[in-house]
């Protein structure tokens, strides 16, 4: 099995890499996991709690189950990959079943930060896209998409998201073995990619 880890800041186009890069190969041959299905249950809490997290923050990830599912898709089990909800902040309850596949794809703003996560990927990609560009795209996404306002992604962006990811976001790049350049889509490096993960099927 190849897994290959694939990190950027918010916006970044990290989800947009990962389904360009599928729509081209083999149905069944590549499989997905998303950081975020991996955010901690917090039905202990109630919902205006729950908006408070900071979630860019790497407590608020649950690295443990993360890593035991890749250790376990590596030795050919499937796992239970939780769904999670944007707008309720919390896990949804419902799991996707998630088989091994000859290449696995993990991508999360925080996959790099945590080494033994890190030390099973066996190539890592960081998505750059500038800040500006960045903020840009969360906007247009989190109103459409994940419930959100102008006012509640600007406040997050300033109190939280902002410094998170130039303290642990950003340094990840050192670890990365692609930097992809994403202002703009970048076909070029995607392909590159893809001619990589085509080499292993
Ligand atoms: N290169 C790009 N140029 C312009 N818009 C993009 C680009 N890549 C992604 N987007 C858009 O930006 C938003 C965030 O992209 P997404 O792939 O969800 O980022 P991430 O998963 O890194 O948070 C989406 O609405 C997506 O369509
Ligand atoms: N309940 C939540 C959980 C996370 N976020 C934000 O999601 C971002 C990470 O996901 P991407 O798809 O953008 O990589 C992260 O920046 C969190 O702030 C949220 O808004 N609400």
């Amino acid at each position: 099995m190849l897994i290959i880890g694939i990190a950027g800041g918010t916006g970044c186009g990290k989800t947009t890499v990962v389904n360009t890069i599928l729509k081209e190969l083999p149905e069944g041959e590549v499989g997905v996991i998303s950081q975020d299905s991996y955010y901690k249950d917090t039905s202990h809490l109630s919902f205006e709690e729950r908006v408070k997290i900071n979630f860019d923050h790497p407590r608020s990830i649950d690295f443990e189950l993360l890593e035991q599912h890749l250790i376990e898709l590596r030795a050919g089990n499937s796992i239970n990959q939780p769904v999670y909800s944007f707008v309720k902040h919390n896990r949804t309850g419902d799991v996707i079943v998630t088989k091994p596949r000859k290449v696995m794809i993990v991508e999360g703003i925080l996959i790099l930060s945590h080494a033994e996560i890190r030390d099973l990927f066996d190539i890592k990609i960081y998505v750059h896209a500038d800040s500006d560009e960045r903020l840009i795209r969360r906007l247009r996404r989190d109103i459409t998409e994940r419930g959100r306002d102008i006012n509640e992604v600007l406040q997050r962006y300033q109190s939280t998201l902002k410094p998170m990811h130039q303290q642990f976001i950003e340094p990840m790049k050192e670890y990365a073995d692609i930097i992809i350049p994403n202002n703009k889509y970048n076909t070029v490096a995607v392909d590159i990619v893809k001619t990589i993960i085509n080499e292993r099927l």
